[in-house]
């Protein structure tokens, strides 16, 4: 019997893009799958993602022109529960009346609502987690008798933290979320969390996909008792992979479109002597900050493939936000408003990657095996760089001054620290290859995280 898969996800790239590999591998393994987001997200593709085996059904939610910078996040997450929950209803209900009814639901990070429509209809469900297992348990901790151990550290008490099974962690350690200044604000967000916790909590059976692998987080997969938590990533194209498939080199669903002449670019550059910036599909730099960047770049002395992403859904580009040494820059470097971020990662030019430690973005530089100089904006991405600093060692964080700016000589130190001949240039050299060769052995057949995956299909047809 053919397993007929829901995979439900939340509409931004950092979800879209580890579930759409996801489904690919669902539908390798045999199984069908039915992708659904919503228009927000499907507006900004370039063309809807096509792939034997895969439907891809959207549905409006209020958003259709996209959701902006600056629009109320409260509202769009209120909405996108009332009409996904009435959208997913009449589609499950749809093909249980075409004889193809669903066997399974799968659901990704802070869209509870779905696991509740799936268990208003009986159907077996199981989360998608993309990002660290480190960060599930440390929301776990925190919503089951550690929240006011975890929320004091979180007012910036300067002793460590310790939770079962996870490295010590400093305040700055913490997904931002969790800071009392912030979790008034994001309140809503991790109230979605702690009912996605209660749902599965629930659950007879409760299973969590963890977009990682057995060996890079080996405790954490397995520091809860109560749910079971099977790393089956990381979720990358295979050509990046294992060379398995040359021919997947992109998730499917780019949200936007880029142009190649930044491969022509690297192509002229000598092996390991560029510099990658980017800071995801959703942050926004302060002016101050981006010029902060641009000083520390120059100062480098080194070429970089810098992402600057435009405006969006019709923002005005104001003079303002211009860079004040563009010329400059243009001369050291490129910059682009979007690029093939795995591509660029796997060219032999690259030597560091400046990333905001989104949690894509980590996987994607172990997977590839460049080191990072770490500049976490908020969320998970603050706990992802603690990971990249001091347990795989693959990278350093920046330091913010008392401005929570990161000034250019910062930056250019940490540059220098990473990519030079010193002893630190080594050690995260050699971290960053012993890590992408564990990424591959991981999902090459037979390997931890293709195993997981074959199981829990298996478990599916046989209906668990
Ligand atoms: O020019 C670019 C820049 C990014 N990407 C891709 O876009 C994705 C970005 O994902 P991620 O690195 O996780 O960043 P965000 O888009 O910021 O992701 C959000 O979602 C993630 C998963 O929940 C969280 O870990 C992040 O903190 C959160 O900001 C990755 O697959 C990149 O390869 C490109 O293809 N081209």
């Amino acid at each position: 019997m053919q397993a007929q898969i829901l995979l439900v996800t939340y509409p931004a790239q950092g979800h879209i893009n580890p579930s759409l590999q996801l489904a690919k591998l669902l539908t390798r393994a045999g199984a069908h799958v039915t992708f659904v987001t919503s228009s927000s997200a499907s507006t900004r593709m370039s063309k809807p993602p096509t792939l034997e085996g895969l439907e891809f059904v959207t549905f409006s939610d209020g958003y259709d022109h996209g959701f902006k910078h600056g629009d109320d996040l409260q509202n769009f997450m209120s909405e996108l529960d009332r009409l996904g929950s009435q959208a997913l209803t009449e589609l499950i209900v749809a093909r249980a009346n075409e004889g193809r009814p669903f066997t399974c639901l799968l659901y990704g990070i802070i869209i509870p609502w779905v696991a509740e429509v799936a268990q208003s209809f009986h159907l077996p469900s199981a989360l998608v987690w993309s990002q660290a297992a480190t960060v599930f348990d440390i929301y776990y901790y925190y919503f089951n008798g550690y929240g006011e151990l975890i929320g004091n550290k979180g007012n910036g008490s300067s002793s460590s933290i310790e939770l079962p099974g996870l490295p010590l962690l400093s305040s700055s350690d913490l997904p931002s979320f969790l800071e009392p200044s912030k979790a008034i604000a994001f309140n809503f967000v991790l109230k979605s969390l702690q009912k996605q916790l209660e749902q599965l909590n629930r659950e007879s059976n409760p299973r969590v996909l963890v977009n990682s692998f057995d060996a890079l987080e080996s405790e954490a997969l397995r520091a809860l008792n109560k749910f079971k938590l099977m790393g089956i990533g990381p979720l990358l194209p295979l050509a990046f992979l294992d060379g398995k498939d040359p021919s997947d080199t992109s998730f499917g669903g780019d949200l936007f479109r880029d142009s190649k002449d930044y491969i022509q670019w690297l192509n002229s550059k000598p092996e390991s002597s560029v510099i990658y910036v980017s800071f995801g599909s959703l942050s926004v730099l302060s002016k101050q900050q981006s010029e902060e960047i641009a000083r520390g770049l120059l100062a480098s002395g080194r070429p970089f493939l810098w992402v600057i992403r435009a405006k969006e859904n019709g923002e005005e580009e104001k003079e303002d936000d211009k860079l004040s040494c563009v010329e400059e820059l243009e001369q050291q470097g490129m910059i682009v408003p979007w690029c093939s971020q795995v591509e660029v990662l796997s060219h032999p030019s690259l030597g560091c990657f400046v990333s905001h430690c989104g949690w894509n973005s980590t996987l994607e530089s172990l997977a590839c095996g460049v080191p990072v100089v770490a500049f976490p904006q908020w969320t998970d991405q603050t706990t992802n760089a603690k990971l990249i600093e001091d347990v795989w060692k693959t990278g350093l964080r920046v330091m913010v001054n008392q401005e929570g700016i990161v000034e250019g000589g910062e930056i250019k130190k940490c540059l220098e620290l990473v990519m030079g001949c010193g002893e630190k240039g080594q050690e995260v050299r050699r971290n960053a290859k012993k890590w992408k060769d564990l990424a591959r052995e991981a999902v090459k057949e037979g390997g931890s995280s293709d195993k997981n995956l074959k199981n829990f299909v298996n478990e599916i047809i046989q209906g668990y």
